[in-house]
């Protein structure tokens, strides 16, 4: 027997002891959920918080209250910004989740296996954090605009570390500043050194669930520091309340923003990419790009060197950047590579 067959026939079994002892938590938890069931209060309305492992903090839209739930074995997996129904407990344990409702968004990463997992839900802004150090790539920003144009999540570009762009630097900022301008996407300066911009960026926020992504170094906690003042960094030493301790790992976390709308955090957000589009869905992200897909002569178009081509003559005519179609190109190169190294793995083990 090949080394190969041995290795399936291992992990089958190994899932399928996986699978019952899933099964005998379940049934262990569902007897516990009937155990407590007189000692919840009444289902209401909340929006979870934090997650970690297996219990998430679950916060009250009646009173503002956080507390610590477990939640019934038949829901989907719940990420912090999720909206649901909950039983708070009465006196000391758990709250339980008993029902979620429909998310307006979902932000997924890998987990160790390569499978995507969802990290936070129901965002509708995303602040890509881009600076004169670390030195940007437009074409790191475009991949989180496609990102954010995919997952149907306002994008806005916030270029950071202000103080730092000098008479020198600034011809280059405004250039590549006009890519985004041109093409709609609301760009602001900021500086969390100086507090310059800050105010736009608060009134960017306002009202809605956000995210800062971007390069690491680019200042993304500095700009989160400034925008939440300790009041609101408070709300982690709740979760000592709660007896999660404070040093508890979280996938993701959710703070509310002082004049209204929350901002979800965590390294897992900051590292969302472009991890399970094809070719197509790339072409989709590029707003200006989008409306001329199916517009060559050639249906299969590479869109390189084919005469007739929609996106070359786009850009011969001066309707769209030169630079955004070369990032188009390169992101493309990349998607091949993963879908490569994918392929490579799965005949390999
Ligand atoms: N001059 C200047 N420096 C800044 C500014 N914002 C942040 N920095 C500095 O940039 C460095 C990186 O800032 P962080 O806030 O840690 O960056 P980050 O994006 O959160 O980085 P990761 O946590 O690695 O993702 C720190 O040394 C900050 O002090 C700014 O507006 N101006
Ligand atoms: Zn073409």
């Amino acid at each position: 027997m090949s080394k190969r067959q041995l290795n399936r026939r291992q992990r089958w079994r190994i899932e399928k002891v996986q699978n019952e002892r899933l099964a005998r938590a379940q049934r262990k938890q569902a007897q516990q959920d009937d155990d407590v069931a007189d000692q919840l209060g009444d289902e209401q309305a909340g929006l979870i918080t934090a997650h970690y492992g297996s219990k998430v903090e679950v916060e009250s839209l009646l009173d503002g209250s956080r507390q610590r739930c477990h939640f019934r074995a038949n829901l989907a997996q719940l990420v912090v910004g999720d909206r649901v129904l909950w039983q708070p407990a009465q006196s000391s344990g758990d709250g339980v989740v008993v029902a979620t409702d429909e998310r307006t968004s979902v932000l997924c990463r890998p987990d160790n296996y390569g499978k995507l997992k969802p990290v936070a839900a129901n965002v509708d802004r995303m602040l890509i954090v881009f600076a004169p150090a670390p030195v940007p790539s437009s074409q790191l920003l475009d991949r989180y605009l496609v990102a954010a144009e995919l997952s149907g999540i306002t994008p806005v570009l916030v270029l950071n570390k202000a103080d730092l762009i000098d008479d020198v630097l600034r011809p280059h900022f405004d250039e590549l500043s006009a890519i985004y301008h041109d093409l709609g996407y609301p760009l602001l300066e900021a500086s969390a050194a100086d507090a310059h911009g800050l105010s736009a960026l608060r009134d960017a926020l306002v009202g809605h669930t956000c995210v800062f992504v971007g390069q690491s170094g680019v200042g993304k906690s500095s700009l989160v520091n400034v925008l939440l003042p300790d009041a609101e960094l408070a709300t982690n030493v709740l979760s000592d309340v709660s007896g999660l301790g404070q040093h508890t790992t979280t996938t993701a976390r959710l703070f509310h923003l002082p004049d209204g709308g929350n901002l979800i955090d965590s390294p897992g957000i900051r590292e969302f990419g472009l991890w399970h589009i094809d070719e197509d869905e790339l072409l989709r992200g590029y707003r200006e790009l989008a409306p001329l897909a199916g517009h060559c002569r050639f249906r299969n178009c590479s869109h390189l060197h084919e005469p007739g081509c929609a996106l070359t003559g786009a850009v011969e005519a001066g309707d769209i950047s030169a630079e955004r179609l070369e990032n188009y190109y390169r992101i493309r190169e990349t998607l091949d590579e993963t879908a490569r190294q994918r392929y490579d793995r799965s005949d390999n083990d």
